[in-house]
């Protein structure tokens, strides 16, 4: 049995890794995942310069999920990018993926013109929707901001990339974004990002848990779990089979995994529950996984991506 998985031409020996922002914002945490039985790394999302990000406490975590408002903190696209052109040199044949999630447009080309202009070989990881850069609404929901900006990067941009992108309610939402991803090179879509600005209360204190924004923040973990399944699967279902799928959101087991992979995904990345647990998640996944699939008589996980079954 092997949990190894391919997109654009690029092996994985595993399909589960890291969500963007939890423990890779630094050189420490990302050698950990190197370490670690995760099949890729994706860093911190970067933006030109560093970035202090909201004022703490900016995260909570509870047992069916996560608070963030973060506000994008990260250590500039120099740090990561510095990294991965280390990374790579060191480990020749491996692919990994650089996130990047400029707060304009021109930020974003401007990352992007010096990633294509470096020896940089991984994937790009495009994330339009981050939800905590006060007075700056998502790109992702936006869908001729979208197309703008994908026209613009494909200008130029001719590396392997991807888009990290909200999650969406409505299923013409699905149908119009698709027809717009449709229309370019994409390398993959990753859904979903955090659900933007719920709010967790504590009732005893009977206060907000984390500071930014009056205590609303993007929400992860297990009360994500059906709306991350039904946007990789309606996804999947629409997308060009060019675009492959990276599945995130309410992943805390293998079994979690294997519904993910059902809806189409071809990589699935740990967030919340990788931040509580840390490495060792990635073990404990692959080994719950991997019986999964041995009582079902699969041996790839091609013996089942995307064949979800419906009533008709
Ligand atoms: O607040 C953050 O840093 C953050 N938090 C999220 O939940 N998703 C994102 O894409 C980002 I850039």
């Amino acid at each position: 049995t092997t949990l190894a998985t391919e997109i654009a031409g690029r092996t994985f020996d595993n399909c589960l890794m890291n969500a963007a922002g939890v423990r890779c914002q630094s050189i420490a945490d990302l050698n950990k995942l190197i370490d670690s039985t995760a099949g890729a790394y994706v860093t911190k999302s970067a933006t030109p310069v560093k970035r202090a990000g909201n004022p703490s406490p900016r995260m909570h975590t509870l047992p069916k999920g996560s608070i963030n408002s973060m506000g994008l903190p990260n250590e500039g696209l120099d740090y990561y990018l510095d990294f991965v052109l280390q990374d790579q040199a060191n480990r020749p044949g491996t692919t990994n993926f650089l996130s990047v999630a400029g707060t304009s447009l021109e930020d974003n080309l401007s990352m992007l013109h010096q990633i294509q202009d470096s020896a940089y070989t991984g994937f790009v990881e495009l994330n339009l929707s981050c939800p905590n850069v006060p007075g700056h609404p998502q790109v992702g929901y936006d869908f001729d901001r979208v197309k703008t900006v994908l026209t613009a990067v494909f200008d130029f941009y001719t590396k392997p990339l991807g888009v990290k992108l909200p999650p969406y309610f409505d299923l013409v939402h699905f149908d119009q974004i698709a027809d717009i991803l449709n229309q370019f090179p994409l390398t993959f879509v990753n859904s979903i990002n955090s659900i933007g600005n719920g709010l967790v209360i504590d009732p005893h204190a009977e206060k907000v848990v984390i500071k930014p924004k009056g205590g609303f923040g993007g929400i992860g973990g297990a009360f994500v779990k059906p709306t991350a399944l039904a946007n990789v699967r309606g996804l999947a279902l629409r997308l060009k089979p060019e675009i492959a799928i990276v599945g995130t959101g309410g992943i805390l087991n293998g079994q979690d995994v294997f519904e993910h992979i059902l809806c189409g995904a071809s990589m699935v990345q740990i967030g919340t529950q990788f931040g509580y647990e840390g490495t060792q998640i990635f073990d404990r996944i692959s080994q719950e996984l991997t019986a999964i699939m041995a009582a079902k008589g699969y041996t790839s996980i091609n013996d089942f991506k995307g064949k979800l079954k419906t009533f008709d």
